[in-house]
């Protein structure tokens, strides 16, 4: 009996264009002056240590607003680039420039597990403090009292990966993993969670990237 249900974001609670449009459209412009403005925080020391550390880069900041550029342009989800990208996210929620848009079908949903008894939690690539501030600002008011927990590839690892899985469960306290149901919209997190011993659905919405991709063996919906 599933006690846990654990979603991911891109596809599956909001659209594609939502994050790879709108968020990182916002983002791209203010990498650089965010890198140059905010040096002394350590969590973007961090980030460009790392981003010097994958990718070779010993220029300034344009030489490293260049890779980033380049990991958003490829949608490769690389750690320092969701740090970065979740602290301006951040900012833009808190001053309104951003709305964070769920499909239709996902409050009710989200209400109606929780009213059930369901404990909810989210794994997704951007940042534990990114996706808190999404939940935070949505066009259907806050949510973030639904969640208890927030895991993303620093805090629980590649989402293609059993052990992110297994560290998850061991955080939610979970004893056992098919206690735990995970939603998305990407067949290899799915498997991923699925060797961990989650359940898993699949989210095959309409009109999104993967509404047409294998998911087998998972079952899949076309909505929450
Ligand atoms: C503030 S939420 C942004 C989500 C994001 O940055 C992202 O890359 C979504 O990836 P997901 O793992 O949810 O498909
Ligand atoms: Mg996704």
């Amino acid at each position: 009996m599933t006690e846990w249900v654990v979603l991911d974001i891109e596809g599956t609670l909001s659209s594609t264009d939502q994050v790879l449009v709108v968020l990182y459209d916002y983002a791209r412009p203010r990498l650089g002056p965010w890198i140059d403005e905010h040096g002394d925080d350590p969590a973007v020391a961090r980030a460009v240590a790392q981003i010097r550390e994958l990718s070779g880069a010993t220029g300034g900041t344009d030489d490293l607003v260049r890779v980033l550029h380049g990991w958003m342009d490829a949608d490769q989800k690389v750690t320092p680039l969701k740090t970065l990208q979740g602290l301006i996210w951040q900012r833009g929620y808190e001053t309104g420039d951003l709305v964070a848009e769920l499909f239709p079908d996902v409050v009710p949903a989200l209400r109606k597990w929780h009213g059930d008894g369901l404990r909810l939690a989210v794994f997704s690539s951007g940042s534990a403090p990114g996706q808190v501030a999404f939940f935070g600002h949505t066009s259907e008011g806050d949510l973030r009292p639904l969640f208890e927990h927030h895991f993303d590839t620093v805090n629980a690892g590649p989402k293609r990966e059993a052990a992110s899985y297994l560290a998850i469960a061991s955080a939610l306290g979970a004893g056992d993993p098919a206690g735990i149901t995970f939603y998305s919209d990407v067949p290899a997190e799915l498997h991923a969670a699925a060797e961990a011993g989650w359940r898993t659905v699949g989210v095959a919405r309409p009109g999104e990237p993967n509404a047409d991709a294998d998911f087998s063996p998972h079952p899949v919906v076309g909505e929450l």
